[in-house]
């Protein structure tokens, strides 16, 4: 399988702070990766340097051209109607992609709907719709989900792993939620002190070893001063 990310030996400093400190991650085209974290540690200053929008301060990146970023809130233009905001920036026979793009995120509805009249859910499902009618090689995914309801949450899980599934992006989801990281992800990364520590495949073969795996990332993360297990290897 080709690669979609190569990353060696990033580094990134804030302040005369080591936010990032040696990241090394290869993400193959069609895999799913959840990167977890606590608060701080850096998770979305990597995802920008993924998606061009922050430099680096040592290390390689190498990342597809055709990549695409989905943030916690949806960004649509609100003097642009829905399907125009789908289809921004793009040419102009690009309205049939953007309206299949809507069907898709269940919306065709709305093509000619103002931004300003959705829901938080139909809003995500708009920047959804966007990013898809881009065709990303990289899909980047910056707790995309944080701002909706909890029922709303576990739809757009559901629709974000139907597209995945459909469309075969390689995908970098920054997330808060362990469970939500194992619901959708291949992988599951834990970064942790300006490092990766964490590189986990998930294994769909039981309950069990998911309450397993479970476990082991929230030690990983330093939650309730678990230790931070020293066996795992990248
Ligand atoms: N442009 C910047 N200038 C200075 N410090 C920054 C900048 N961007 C990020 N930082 C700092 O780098 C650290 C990591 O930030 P980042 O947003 O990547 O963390 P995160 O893991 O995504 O956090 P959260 O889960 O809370 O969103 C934080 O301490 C943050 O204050």
């Amino acid at each position: 399988m080709s690669r979609a990310v190569e990353v060696r030996g990033v580094r990134r400093v804030f302040d005369g702070r080591a936010v990032l400190d040696g990241v090394d991650l290869d993400v193959p085209q069609g895999e799913f990766v959840a990167l977890l974290g606590a608060s701080g540690t850096g998770k979305t200053t990597l995802l920008r340097i993924l998606a061009g929008l922050e430099r680096t301060d040592g290390g390689t990146v190498l990342v597809p051209p055709e990549r695409t970023v989905v943030f916690q809130e949806p960004r649509l233009v609100p003097s642009k109607r829905v399907l125009g905001n789908v289809v921004i920036g793009q040419p102009r026979g690009a309205r049939g992609r953007g309206l299949e793009a809507l069907a898709e995120v269940g919306l065709e509805r709305h093509a000619r709907s103002w931004p300003a009249t959705l829901s938080g859910g139909e809003a995500q499902r708009v920047a959804l719709a966007r990013a898809l009618v881009r065709e990303p090689r990289l899909l980047l995914l910056d707790e995309p989900f944080a701002a909706l309801d909890a029922l709303t949450r576990l739809q757009m899980q559901d629709l974000i792993g139907a597209l995945v599934r459909r469309h075969r992006p390689a995908v970098l989801l920054v997330t808060h939620d362990v469970d939500e990281a194992v619901r959708l992800a291949d992988r599951v990364l834990v970064l942790r002190d300006g490092r990766l520590i964490t590189d986990r495949r998930v294994e769909p073969s039981g309950e069990h070893d998911v309450a397993e795996l479970r476990a082991d990332l929230l030690a990983d993360l330093g939650v309730a001063g678990a230790p931070v297990r020293k066996d795992v290897s990248l």
